[in-house]
């Protein structure tokens, strides 16, 4: 298997229990996933938690969609990569000035800086859920929408789900960064994810990074259904 697919897996760390993640990320290798800490364990456990599992060797994904006036997001992002995380991200929605002053405020970081990626339209959202917030846009034009502003922004990339993904290599070419949440091996349980698909079909769409949560943490035996997904990609 080759290192750098294995490393296109981003490991959703959604735990309540501090100790609980820790002792699941020591059966694990840097060289075979990265990690992301999101709303829940940050909240729960801080800087402190994010710091240990770079510590660890581990590339992570600080996952807080930051959402706010541009002078906020660009101290929250500064703030994230003095902690030394590997990619964090913004909400697409906050606005073009609100991402270019927070590309703007990762400048001084150098080569040192964390990728910063935008999320378009949240995976767990279908064109029903658009309607109700007044989008008519289908969900895959809002994502391109939301993506080329992000481009423009000098972003390095989006989340957005790995549907639409081929699209948008089209629309926004290879280097863009694609990071696709909603990824379900088959036969797992979509829980709240409505736009999903599995890791092979996600890779071959064109996506650059799958976030997997449940299906690997959940799972009996998290670090073989791990294992499973980097065989079905390589
Ligand atoms: O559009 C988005 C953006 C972020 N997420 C996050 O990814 C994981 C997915 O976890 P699963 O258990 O595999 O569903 C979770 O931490 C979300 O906060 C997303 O799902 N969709």
């Amino acid at each position: 298997m080759s290192f750098e697919h294995s490393k296109k897996i981003l490991i959703a760390l959604d735990y309540d229990d501090q100790e609980v993640a820790l002792n699941f990320v020591k059966q694990l290798s840097p060289d075979t996933c990265r990690l992301k800490v999101g709303k829940e364990m940050f909240t729960y456990f801080g800087p402190a938690f994010v710091k240990e599992l770079i510590d660890l060797g581990f590339d992570v994904f600080l996952d807080l969609k930051f959402h706010d006036i541009p002078n906020t997001v660009a101290k929250a992002v500064t703030a994230a990569a003095k902690m030394g995380v590997w990619m964090v991200n913004v909400h697409a929605s906050g606005g073009f000035e609100m991402m270019s002053k927070a590309k703007s405020a990762l400048e001084q970081f150098g080569d040192k800086a964390p990728l910063l990626i935008a999320v378009t339209v949240l995976t767990s959202m279908d064109e029903t859920e658009l309607k109700r917030l007044g989008v008519d846009k289908s969900a895959q034009e809002q994502v391109i929408y939301l993506a080329k502003l992000a481009k423009e922004a000098g972003l390095d990339g989006v989340v957005c789900s790995a549907q639409e993904a081929k699209a948008l290599k089209t629309e926004l070419g290879d280097s863009f960064k694609l990071v696709t949440p909603g990824i379900r091996p088959e036969g797992s349980d979509a829980g709240d994810q409505k736009r999903i698909m599995t890791p092979k079909q996600a890779i071959d769409s064109g996506s650059d990074y799958l976030v997997i949560g449940r299906p690997i943490t959940q799972a009996d035996n998290p670090v073989k259904v791990l294992s499973d997904v980097n065989n079905s990609i390589a």
